[in-house]
């Protein structure tokens, strides 16, 4: 993914040089001081576990020092029954055990949203906590201190390996950003549908978020344990784990120079209150207040900050979007006379499909064919059903009878985001785009396979997009819409079934959509089904057109014999067609 390659960012570059610094200065800092700044670096890791579970793929996780807890626990057994290969493999290990717990927890954890994920993570939480609070930390009875790794004996070198991992975890999660699984996680968070409509399995996500930030949150656990020698529950307590939470929430620690301030904020600031003579415990105050003002202004502190700027920069730079400099010439294709659909394979059928809500039959008996290389208009009054039907046919709405065929086989009962891995690909009306993507790893997420340099810059061009790099937040919601039928056609699919991708469009965009439509086909091996309220862009770029009313088709045939059809005009086109 070379479109998507950096400079190393100036932070990680900070972090390396101001460990040579401490390095240098080894000896001659003071012992509380390294000792205080040692604590901020491994508070930082678990900023960067509350990072990877909250702040990537928004998943409310309240037992993360849990997770710690295990990596420290796992440290000090390895430290006692003298393991071979010393620190660094233990510190490996405790993340290794912690993952497990990860898992462990994700499972049940993922039938779960909102406020009881937040219970069911803060009971595990609690129940370590007893289970800890029960048994003494390995080698507690007679003093067997962890030992740390060679090297990095004294404070002010333990301080280094400290600063050593959290930069190691920030290039970690950066790599992972840039690829399609960290895009899937943001856009988990964003909207599950979307996620699921672009064929990704949300539940494997969570899983993932999970696995991973478990395993970062026992790695930081393990770097506690040889920090202090020997840990106890009460370093790990659940009520920690919940004002960690907060300050991920308010700083977003999903960010590199948030998961430092939360790092400094969770180790220094109880530190401050004490020296006030306040007490420590009303810290997890301070910071709920904060979580809070997040639900409040809509982001984090770091998020918002970045987003300022990301616009100030948009602002500066003028014209909003930036046509992207096109590689390859596009040759046009020509508005062609609909294609006579009568003898095409189907790429998609429906038979006798039927939704109900109560006893409202939004959907009645539908039957309808999609054939291969042709785009097929679905059109009716609002409340006709066209949106119900897509929802039924990409498996959103798994109550309903009748059946489904992609390329002849049955896909009923077939999961979402499986018969969108099948090809069967959809929008929605309400666009899901998640803004906090870039453009090209958004194309990348929604096609749902890794595109080359040259081929994103083409599909951008095509679809008269920003470059790859632009932050999709500083892109106009009308740029957004063609953004995602060009990722939806990236992934060159049997089937596509776009929603309203004309809603908010201009003029002009209209006209760009209306050519690009028309083209899909020849140029992506993609059948279309186009729902629309704009007729001329019906008419223009449909080689047939079905009408749907109350739920039934009332009419289906070419555009302009169907589109003048009494019928269809006293149903729907009424006034506007007059
Ligand atoms: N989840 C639901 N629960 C109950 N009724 C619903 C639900 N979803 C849709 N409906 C009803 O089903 C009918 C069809 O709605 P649907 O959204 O599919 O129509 P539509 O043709 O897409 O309309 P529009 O063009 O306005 O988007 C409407 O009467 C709507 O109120």
């Amino acid at each position: 993914m070379d479109v998507l390659r950096r400079k190393p960012h100036p932070l990680v570059l900070g972090l390396l040089l101001a460990a040579v610094v401490a390095a240098a200065g080894a000896g001659l800092a003071n012992n509380h001081f390294t000792f205080l700044l040692t604590g901020a670096a491994v508070s930082t890791v678990f900023m960067q576990s509350y990072g990877l579970i909250t702040g990537r793929a928004g998943v409310i996780s309240l037992c993360q020092l849990s997770f710690a807890a295990i990596g420290a626990w796992v440290v000090g057994w390895a430290n006692v029954a003298g393991l071979p290969g010393g620190f660094y493999v233990w510190l490996l290990l405790g993340g290794l055990a912690a993952t497990v717990a990860g898992v462990l927890i994700g499972l049940p954890a993922l039938r779960l949203r909102g406020v009881n994920l937040a219970v069911a993570t803060f009971a595990f939480a609690l129940a370590l906590d007893v289970v800890f609070t029960g048994i003494p930390y390995p080698g507690q009875g007679n003093y067997n201190f962890v030992q740390r790794p060679a090297g990095f004996t004294t404070d002010s070198e333990y301080f280094v390996f400290t600063v050593i991992v959290v930069t190691v975890i920030f290039i970690g999660l950066r790599q992972l950003d840039r690829t399609r699984t960290g895009g899937a996680l943001v856009e988990i968070r964003h909207s599950e549908r979307a996620a699921a409509a672009h064929g990704i399995s949300v539940a494997k996500g969570k899983l993932t978020a999970f696995a991973l930030s478990a395993f970062v949150a026992g790695v930081g656990g393990g770097l506690m344990a040889g920090q202090l020698g020997i840990v106890t529950a009460g370093n790990f307590a659940a009520f920690a784990s919940v004002s960690f939470f907060a300050i991920a929430l308010f700083v977003g620690t999903n960010n590199i120079e948030g998961a430092i301030a939360g790092g400094l904020m969770g180790a220094l600031f109880p530190v401050l209150l004490d020296a006030l003579g306040v007490p420590q415990d009303l810290a997890v105050l301070f910071f709920a207040v904060g979580a809070v003002q997040v639900l409040r202004l809509g982001g984090s502190q770091t998020d918002l900050i970045r987003a300022g700027r990301r616009r100030k920069k948009a602002a500066r730079r003028g014209s909003l979007p930036i046509p992207h400099a096109n590689p390859k010439p596009i040759v046009p294709l020509r508005l062609r006379a609909p294609r006579d659909t009568a003898d095409a394979t189907p790429a998609l059928e429906v038979r006798d499909l039927r939704v109900r809500f109560g006893a409202l039959t939004a959907v009645d008996g539908v039957s309808l064919v999609v054939p291969r290389g042709h785009v097929v208009g679905l059109v009716g009054p609002n409340g006709a059903g066209k949106s119900t039907l897509i929802n039924a046919v990409t498996g959103f709405t798994a109550d309903y009878s009748g059946q489904v065929l992609l390329n002849g086989r049955r896909v009923d009962g077939v999961a979402a985001h499986r018969r969108a891995r099948l090809g069967l690909r959809r929008s929605f009306q309400q666009l899901r785009v998640p803004e906090q993507l870039t453009v090209g790893m958004f194309v990348q997420v929604a096609a749902g396979r890794t595109l080359s340099g040259e081929e994103l810059d083409e599909q951008l061009a095509l679809f008269e997009c920003p470059a790859a790099d632009v932050p999709i937040d500083t892109v106009d919601v009308a740029t957004r819409r063609l953004l995602e039928v060009a990722g939806l056609a990236a992934g060159r699919p049997p089937v596509l079934l776009l929603d309203e991708p004309a809603a908010g469009h201009s003029g002009t965009e209209t006209e760009l959509l209306q050519r690009r439509l028309a083209e899909i086909p020849e140029r992506f091996g993609t059948a279309v089904l186009l729902v629309e309220h704009d007729i001329e862009l019906v008419r223009s770029t449909c080689d047939s057109v079905v009408v749907l009313d109350f739920g039934r088709v009332i009419a289906f045939g070419p555009p302009d014999e169907v589109l003048a059809d009494p019928a269809v005009i006293a149903a729907y086109l009424g006034s506007a067609a007059h």
